[in-house]
C-alpha cells in the first residue's frame, strides 16, 4: 500500500503566513474537519497515512509538503525560506527516515521550501522565487543528480510557490492557471486551466486526481479529458494560500 505522510493542524494555525493574499479569519473547527476529511480521501483511494508528530507552536505546521522533497530512496530535508517554519523540519526527518529513506538535507545559505518542487518523472522542477533560492536548487541537484534526476529551475514570482502556480497531470502535462505562471515555456508541454485553484493536483494513481472544491470548472475539465476528481473542501488552507498538493508527503517507493 502506498503510504502518505501527514501532519495534524496546529492551534496556531490561524496565524498562518499570508504572503500574497489578504489575511481572512480561519475557522479552526472547519480546518479540522477538512483535514479529516483530506486523510480519509487519501484512506478511501488506498493510500496509507502515517503522521509526523504535531509540532503546536507552529501555525503553518499541516503544510507538511514544504519540509522535504523525496526522489529514489532520498529524503532531502528543506530548510524553510521563512524563518518561522524551520522548527518543522526535525520531526519530519525522524518520520520519514524510520519510513527507510536516506536522509541529505539543504544547508545554509540555501533555503528550499518543498512546495517549490515538481517531479515529473526524472525531470524536477524547481521554482526560484520567494522560498527557494539558487543555492538550495544547487543543493537539491548535487542531492538528486546521482540518482539521475534532471533538476531545472524556473521562475516563481507571481505566487507562493511552483506548486502554488503548476502541477502536472498523470501523462506529464504540466497545468496551470495561466494568469499566475510566470513561464508557461520553462515546461515541456503545458495546459491552461480556468482556475486558480484548477492547477493543483495530487496524482492518488489510476487516473485519479485530488483536487480542491473550489475549481469545478477543472474537474469537469479532466472528468473530460478522461481522468477521476476526487474533490475536497479545503477552504480554510487556501485562506493561508495552502493547497491539496501541501497537506501530505506521498512517499512512492
Ligand atoms: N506547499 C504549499 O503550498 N505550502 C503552503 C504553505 C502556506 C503557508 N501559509 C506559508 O506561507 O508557508
Amino acid at each position: 500500500m502506498p503510504t502518505a505522510l501527514i501532519r495534524r493542524p496546529s492551534p496556531r494555525l490561524a496565524e498562518g503566513l499570508v504572503t500574497h493574499i489578504e489575511r481572512t479569519p480561519v475557522d479552526l473547527d472547519l480546518a479540522a474537519t477538512q483535514w479529516q476529511t483530506y486523510v480519509d480521501a487519501l484512506h478511501r483511494t488506498g493510500w496509507e497515512t502515517v503522521e509526523v508528530p504535531p509540532i503546536d507552536e507552529c501555525p503553518d505546521s499541516v503544510f507538511i509538503e514544504d519540509t522535504m522533497v523525496v526522489y529514489g530512496d532520498l529524503a532531502v530535508i528543506a530548510r524553510a525560506g521563512a524563518d518561522e517554519r524551520r522548527p518543522e523540519a526535525a520531526a519530519a526527518e525522524e518520520t520519514v527516515a524510520k519510513q527507510g529513506y536516506r536522509i541529505a538535507h539543504i544547508a545554509d545559505p540555501g533555503t528550499l521550501d518543498g512546495g517549490d518542487v515538481l517531479k515529473i518523472g526524472s525531470t524536477i522542477y524547481v521554482g526560484h522565487g520567494g522560498r527557494t533560492n539558487a543555492k538550495g536548487i544547487e543543493q537539491l541537484r548535487d542531492a538528486f543528480a546521482p540518482l539521475g534526476a534532471d533538476v531545472r529551475a524556473v521562475p516563481v514570482q507571481k505566487v507562493l510557490h511552483l506548486k502554488s502556480a503548476v502541477t502536472a497531470l498523470p501523462d506529464g502535462t504540466v497545468i496551470g492557471y495561466e494568469p499566475l505562471v510566470d513561464d508557461p515555456s520553462a515546461f515541456d508541454s503545458f495546459r491552461p486551466v480556468p482556475e486558480e485553484s484548477g492547477a493543483h493536483v495530487v496524482l492518488l494513481g489510476e487516473d485519479r486526481l485530488l483536487m480542491a472544491a473550489s475549481a469545478p470548472k477543472s474537474a469537469e475539465l479532466f472528468a473530460e479529458l478522461g481522468y477521476t476528481p476526487v474533490v475536497v473542501d479545503i477552504s480554510e488552507f487556501e485562506k493561508l494560500e495552502g493547497c491539496v498538493t501541501c497537506l501530505s508527503v506521498r512517499l512512492r517507493r
